[in-house]
């Protein structure tokens, strides 16, 4: 334990008890003066003399399975007109009692000022105006020469936000205070202790006088009379200060800043100034993290205002190079950046200034590596972070990037990049480790630095909405991605359509004439006849060839007989019911699949056949084109073969009966 934490201010007096609160066991040199005691009767006082038989009892009921008293007491002793305060807390072995006298300041007309200055404060809409007040009103409670506002950056170097001037101290706003200032030590030492004030820093310090044989040392580390230590103290007084008070002001995630409160001369401040100046300063800190959360509230809300992305592309989805050339400008202004990447697949889209596709692909390949969380990336110093100093970014220095998660084994990044922002930064007191320049300047003058190399610090908010806009941007790309598939998907389902329908074509029609060809024709054949044995619908089948034809063929070239073929095929098609099938059974040879009909429907269908191919004229060709007709009735127990010989026995009868006739084939003999 290091000599300070058993030294004591004088501006109170301290008693040690023993752990059950009944004996002294030490004492401060000031409390018979405080206590108005003659030395000789230090020796011989108990809790009860010093306090009074009923606050004796009351401090051992209050602390009684207790670490502290939940507030001050407070006391007047017997013929005396002061009031004192009394605050007690537990240390491992002892009760450390810190008594301080309770100025006569009118307690009412306090407590109207404080209330005036917190609803000022509740009023406050800026966090500038909020801090001016705080710094002011302090000031004009506590009387110090200067009351200033220092806050955190995320260094945890302290810049001073706001002031208030007395005159007898140098200014510090605008001045930053290193981190090595506010060691984590001290800075955990605010979250127990909000409050420290040091009377009088170059005051001597002194040690509790052993009242007892078996007095030992106490550690009075949380006691609020402890004396600052020497270092502490020097540091006052580079600063030229001899009084001092300050007070933390807690944020949601730690230490917001410290309100210093600094007087040239020694400055006490009473325990109930020391209470009002807690309560603005609580009631300040709770505004500015309520003003601090509006305006963060604010930015997500314009960051999401500008995450129409996914809702529009599930209507309209854009390819990624659309997408960042539409929102570019957009997100460089939310962001405060000069460029943006997207990278995906291998591939960069960019716009504004950022590296080059090749450094971009390279720095993607090592943050993917080393970055494997989903949150986001960031650095101010590109050519300090050991992950990106051998890139070559000449004009870079921040880069804010996030992963976005397109599969589970590839993400994509949007990345954001930052230009330097050359910073001058006004540092409060010269650094005690840079020697001091020759000629002598006060050892707390300012000096001042400029910051190179640094773009302008990421914001908390800004790596949050950061990730917001990540998880957008891979549903408007997953919402692209599909759609483009879908339209693949598309496209090939119609043109497996078209090949089938070719498919279709080939396996059932006739190439030249677009009539159905033998297979088709057999299979609407075999069709009729189940449906003639299930329900004894006749049928008959008409098989026709044109007479003569290779004669046609030989005299004016097979071209000519084609169309001989096409025209009738066309003709007869067009000229028979719906419900009757036109088929190319070879060669020149066609059949009529007609439905319904006995032999004499049949029949005259083949004769109004023949009549009408006797009209048919095709150009190139003189002589007329007949037809020879064999026509077969179903009968029972027909089959396709049984029926079509039947009609090509009967066409043949045509034929060698002079051509362009019908002949109705023979019923079969059963
Ligand atoms: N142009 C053309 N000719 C074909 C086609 N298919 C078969 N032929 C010809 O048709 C002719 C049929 O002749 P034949 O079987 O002797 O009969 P025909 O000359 O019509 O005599 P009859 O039937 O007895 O009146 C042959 O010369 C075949 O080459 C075809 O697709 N186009």
């Amino acid at each position: 334990m290091s000599k300070h934490h058993s030294l004591l201010q004088s501006f109170g007096a301290v008693m040690v008890l023993d752990g059950e609160s009944r004996r002294i066991q030490a004492v401060s040199r000031n409390l018979n003066k405080l206590l108005g005691l003659a030395d000789t009767e230090l020796r011989a006082i108990s809790p009860a003399t010093v306090l009074g038989k009923r606050l004796s009892q009351r401090l051992r009921q209050e602390l009684h399975g207790r670490q502290r008293l939940a507030s001050p007491l407070a006391f007047r002793r017997l013929h005396d007109t002061t009031r004192l305060q009394v605050h007690a807390y537990r240390t491992h072995r002892h009760v450390v009692v810190e008594i301080e006298p309770l100025s006569p300041l009118g307690k009412r007309r306090l407590l109207g000022t404080v209330n005036e200055r917190l609803m000022r404060l509740a009023e406050a809409t800026h966090q500038e105006e909020l801090l001016d007040y705080l710094v002011t009103a302090v000031q004009q409670l506590t009387g110090h020469d200067r009351v200033s506002v220092c806050h955190f950056d995320s260094d945890w170097h302290g810049l001073i936000v706001a002031e208030a001037q007395g005159g007898h101290l140098p200014a510090l706003l605008g001045q930053r205070f290193p981190a090595s200032d506010f060691p984590i030590t001290l800075r955990r030492t605010y979250e127990r202790h909000p409050i420290r004030l040091i009377h009088d820093a170059s005051a001597h310090a002194e040690p509790p006088l052993p009242c007892t044989p078996e007095g030992e040392s106490v550690d009075l580390r949380h006691c609020f009379l402890r004396a600052p230590a020497p270092e502490r103290q020097r540091y006052l007084q580079r600063l030229g200060v001899r009084g001092a008070m300050s007070l933390a002001m807690q944020g949601d995630t730690g230490l917001w800043g410290l309100l210093f409160c600094h007087s040239a001369a020694p400055h006490p401040v009473s325990p109930p100034v020391r209470d009002a100046v807690r309560t603005l300063v609580q009631m300040a800190t709770q505004r500015l993290l309520l003003l601090r959360a509006r305006q963060e509230a604010r930015y997500l809300q314009r960051v999401q205002d500008s995450l129409v992305l996914s809702t529009n592309a599930r209507v309209e989805p854009q390819s990624p190079v659309e997408l960042l050339s539409a929102q570019a400008e957009t997100w460089c202004s939310l962001f405060r950046a000069h460029g943006v990447a997207l990278w995906l697949k291998g591939s960069v889209y960019a716009d504004g200034h950022t590296p080059d596709a090749a450094v971009v692909a390279q720095f993607v390949k090592r943050l993917d590596k080393a970055h494997r969380h989903s949150g986001p990336w960031c650095t101010r110093g590109v050519a300090s972070e050991p992950l990106t100093e051998s890139l070559n970014m000449p004009d870079q220095c921040g880069i804010l990037a996030v992963p976005l998660p397109m599969s589970v084994a590839q993400r994509g990044w949007l990345i954001f990049f930052r230009p330097e922002q050359v910073e001058t930064l006004y540092w409060a007191m010269q650094p005690t480790s840079a020697p001091l320049p020759p000629v002598m300047v006060a050892p707390s003058a300012a000096w001042c630095e400029e910051v190179v190399g640094k773009s302008e610090a990421w914001q908390r908010v800004e790596r949050l909405a950061v990730m917001d806009l990540g998880e957008d941007l891979t549903l408007a790309i997953s919402a692209y991605e599909i759609s483009t598939l879908n339209m693949h998907l598309e496209r090939e389902r119609k043109a497996l359509a078209a090949a089938n329908q070719r498919l279709e074509q080939l396996a059932h029609f006739d190439p030249l004439t677009q009539v159905w060809n033998r297979y088709r024709i057999e299979q609407a054949i075999d069709a009729e006849l189940v449906a003639a044995k299930r329900y004894g619908a006749a049928f008959a089948l008409l098989l026709f060839d044109v007479d003569h034809f290779k004669q046609i063929n030989d005299t004016h070239g097979h071209s000519v007989g084609d169309d001989v073929l096409v025209s009738l095929a066309r003709l007869v098609e067009t000229s028979l019911r719906g419900c009757d099938h036109l088929g190319r059974w070879g060669g020149e040879e066609f059949v009529v699949l007609a439905t319904h009909s006995d032999m004499d429907a049949a029949v005259g269908l083949a004769e109004r056949l023949r009549s009408l191919v006797a009209t048919l004229h095709v150009s190139g060709l003189d002589q007329p084109i007949t037809v020879s007709i064999g026509v077969a009735i179903w009968q029972p127990g027909d089959s396709c073969k049984t029926l079509m010989a039947r009609a090509d026995a009967a066409m043949y009868r045509a034929k060698r009966s002079g051509r362009n006739r019908v002949e109705l084939a023979e019923e079969r003999v059963t």
